[in-house]
């Protein structure tokens, strides 16, 4: 496999070749290098891991902090879901860089009552079809990342549903590194008969075991399904035990057992009143295990601003409790299938918010007294109590029949409406069978009674001896399917996009490559429901086909509402053909600190003409927008409307180094003219050859204003960086 390169989009078919020979490079989970007292720059990082190798700050640090970008300790995940493998490989890598390491493929709609391993790669819905194939892909591409950001990378999906067992083997043979892992997310929310789902969890997890692959459970979903989600706290509590301890008595390591674990509420009821005790009260009883920290989905809406100031407030309390991982739902998960920008936002919002709050341990506490240790109490104690009588009741299986689980009342209080399931029912009812005396199976990772000493007693601790090695031992015994479909397959789409993939030709997406896909934004000053269909019809005016509403805000009844919709455009563009000005160059902050320290410039500025327009001019002076002030520039500002001839003569008397001169009026050219002027005006008095001339305002084309024998002009967007770089690479050419 050639070497990634960062100028370089990743190569679909590159990695499609020579599949069925891919074997994955390690097992098992990798959690981030954790560094006391990380020092990057002038800052010290108290809960920081390393930066990577390449990564992309937040806009703040690519701006101000020269891409400063520090890692938080938590391992960030994103989840992964446009159905296509193949383009969800680019916002694998575009994630990587926005620092997640945890990347969650999420399955295509209904996969868990798949009961059996699919093959190839056809395209899914809300989630890809995991199969083989594609997990191997995907791996495949992430070796690749992971060279290029310098950090190890975790693919997880999940191993639940009716075929468990199969898919733990797949994930194991292919080194997946995660993966969901509880058996009560069967019985409760996919109805998978509960005998069934036991068993198939005892056998997924000895074969997690033996990949070494780090298991979340799915204790969030009861949050997501509750009434009130945080009247399921007490039974969460249990439910996460539940799973805990049985994973623990496979054989499963405590590193590799995370809690799902979701703040239950959300604004506007005063959550962390709630999630705050709940977090702790979890922690106390089971710190043993790592935490799965996920932001609250269960209110989340089509507002990516509230889903975003939601998270925050729930890493608040990863910050104060713990948390191992970082989970991050794209804001957008109330509206849409995750979008590429959406992954990245959600990345970004966590590493932002980590980061932000390093080292709050150092400066606040839990408190010991008062409101919240009492809650943290109650709240264990209804979790006590809860599983006395699921005991009391016969079990775990007893209770799930008498719907102890998910009821809509906190726990001992009950409405009877918890979500029941039959012993001896749902998917997969009566398809457990006692193993016979003579029952062996040669293979590795296998759960229970296991009869190999009838044929090698020296092989029982090794069974797969008895074949020379399973798929585990000889992964070259693995049967790779390549594809099943000749229709609904990756070579399809890669051939239906080709003429996007690696070329000049580009459309707008969000997940898919050429989906055509825009979002526009709209203010519209009418009620909330005339907005939205008004907005409809800018949409079509604006020749978006498919248009759809997919956010909308009252921001007044009938003054006005925001509407944000998205659409279709089936147009390309060809970037080949693209005029692309050269980039202004800018010196860093730090060069024109030193540079104007080591050799003071002056300059007299004024807006020139009968020209009154002065914010300009100021945003290019003031210290208070970037402007020449910030690095010690010394400005005579003579205001507006100031002649040329004064101008000149103020540059003279003071001795300035630079005359800046900004024109906003352009009627019958007279910025121009205005510029020619002060230039004869510094020649006619002797100065020209000593004094920079620099002309702005935003009807000026540079290339326009230095034909009137100015030094430089600038145009709409200048901004004081680009003056500033101007005065001081002008100087030192003048001085050679
Ligand atoms: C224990 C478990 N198994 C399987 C699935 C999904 O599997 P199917 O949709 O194929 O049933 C889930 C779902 N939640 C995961 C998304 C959530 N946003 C998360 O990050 O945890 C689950 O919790």
């Amino acid at each position: 496999m050639k070497k990634i390169d960062i100028n370089e989009k990743l190569d679909v078919r590159e990695i499609l070749k020579d599949l069925e020979n891919y074997r994955p490079k390690r097992r098992g989970w990798v959690w981030r290098e954790k560094v006391e007292n990380l020092q990057i720059g002038p800052h010290t990082y108290t809960d920081c891991s390393p930066s990577l190798k390449n990564s992309i700050g937040i806009p703040a640090a690519v701006q101000y902090f020269d891409n400063l970008d520090p890692q938080p300790q938590e391992t960030i995940t994103t989840e992964i879901a446009s159905g296509r493998f193949e383009d969800d490989i680019r916002r694998m890598r575009m994630a990587a860089w926005h620092g997640s390491d945890h990347l969650m493929v999420i399955r295509t709609a209904g996969q868990s009552h798949f009961d059996g391993l699919i093959e190839g790669s056809p395209q899914g819905i809300g989630g890809i079809p995991i199969t083989r194939k594609q997990v191997r892909a995907q791996r495949k591409a992430i070796d690749m990342i992971e060279e290029e950001v310098g950090r190890a990378i975790n693919y997880h999906s999940y191993v639940s549903g009716v075929a468990g067992p199969e898919v733990a083997v797949m994930f194991a043979e292919e080194g997946v590194n995660g993966a969901h892992q509880d058996p009560q997310y069967n019985v409760l929310y996919r109805n998978i008969n509960m005998i069934r789902s036991l068993v198939d969890a005892a056998e997924s997890k000895k074969i997690m075991v033996w990949a070494d692959i780090a298991q979340i459970d799915g204790a969030h979903n009861a949050n997501a399904t509750a009434r009130d989600a945080w009247k399921v706290m007490p039974e969460l509590i249990v439910q996460h035990a539940i799973n805990a301890v049985f994973s623990e008595k496979v054989g499963m390591k405590k590193e590799n057992i995370c809690l799902s674990t979701v703040p239950p509420s959300a604004a506007p009821i005063p959550c962390m009143k709630y999630d705050l005790p709940y977090a702790v009260a979890l922690r106390d009883f089971l710190s043993d295990y790592k935490m799965r920290a996920q932001q609250n989905t269960k209110y989340i809406t089509s507002s990516s601003r509230e889903a975003t100031v939601t998270h925050v407030l729930n890493m608040m309390i990863s910050k104060l409790t713990s948390a191992d991982i970082q989970s991050t739902i794209t804001p957008d998960e109330g509206r849409n299938v995750p979008w590429h920008i959406n992954n990245m936002e959600a990345c970004d919002n966590a590493k932002q918010t980590l980061v932000g709050l390093d080292g709050l341990l150092d400066m606040v506490e839990i408190k010991k007294d008062g409101f919240l240790p009492e809650k943290v109490r109650e709240l264990k104690e209804r979790a006590v109590l809860f599983l006395e009588e699921l005991i009391e009741a016969g079990g775990y299986f007893e209770a799930v029949e008498k719907g102890f689980f998910v009821d809509s009342g906190m726990y001992p209080e009950r409405n009877g409406d918890g979500i029941g399931r039959k012993m001896n029912g749902g998917v997969g009812a009566g398809t457990v069978y006692e193993r016979d005396e003579d029952y062996m199976a040669p293979v590795t990772g296998h759960y229970g009674y296991n009869n190999v000493a009838q044929y090698d007693k020296d092989t029982a601790n090794n069974p797969a001896r008895l074949i020379d090695g399973c798929t585990f031992e000889k992964p070259e015994k693995i049967i790779f399917i390549d594809e099943l479909d000749e229709n609904d397959n990756v070579y399809m789409r890669l051939d239906e996009t080709e003429k996007y993939r690696n070329t000049n030709m580009i459309k707008p997406e969000v997940e898919w490559l050429a989906d055509g896909t825009v979002q526009v934004e709209v203010f519209l000053p009418t009620s909330k429901r005339i907005a939205e269909f008004a907005a409809l019809e800018f949409a079509k005016k604006m020749n978006l086909s498919d248009p759809e509403v997919i956010h909308s805000e009252m921001m007044h009844p009938s003054e006005g509402t925001r509407v944000q919709l998205k659409g279709k455009i089936d147009f390309a563009v060809d970037i080949s053909k693209i005029e692309i000005p050269e980039e202004a160059e800018v010196l860093s902050d730090e060069e024109l600190w030193s540079e104007i320290e080591k050799n003071p410039i002056k300059v007299v500025a004024a807006t020139v003409g009968e020209d009154e327009h002065s914010v300009g001019l100021r945003e290019i002076i003031d210290i208070k927008h970037g402007g020449i002030e910030k690095w010690g520039i010394e400005v005579e500002y003579l205001g507006t409307s100031c002649p040329v001839e004064k101008l000149v003569d103020a540059a003279i008397e003071l001795n300035a180094d630079a005359i800046i001169a900004s024109t906003i009026i352009s009627h019958d050219d007279i910025h121009y003219k205005n510029m020619k002027r002060i230039h004869e005006l510094c020649v006619e008095k002797g100065i020209r050859e000593k004094i920079m001339i620099a002309c702005g305002g935003t009807q000026v084309t540079p290339e326009i204003a230095v034909k009137q024998g100015v030094d430089a002009g600038f145009g709409r967007g200048s901004k004081g960086i680009h003056m500033a770089t101007f005065l001081v690479n002008k100087r030192k050419e003048m001085n050679k």
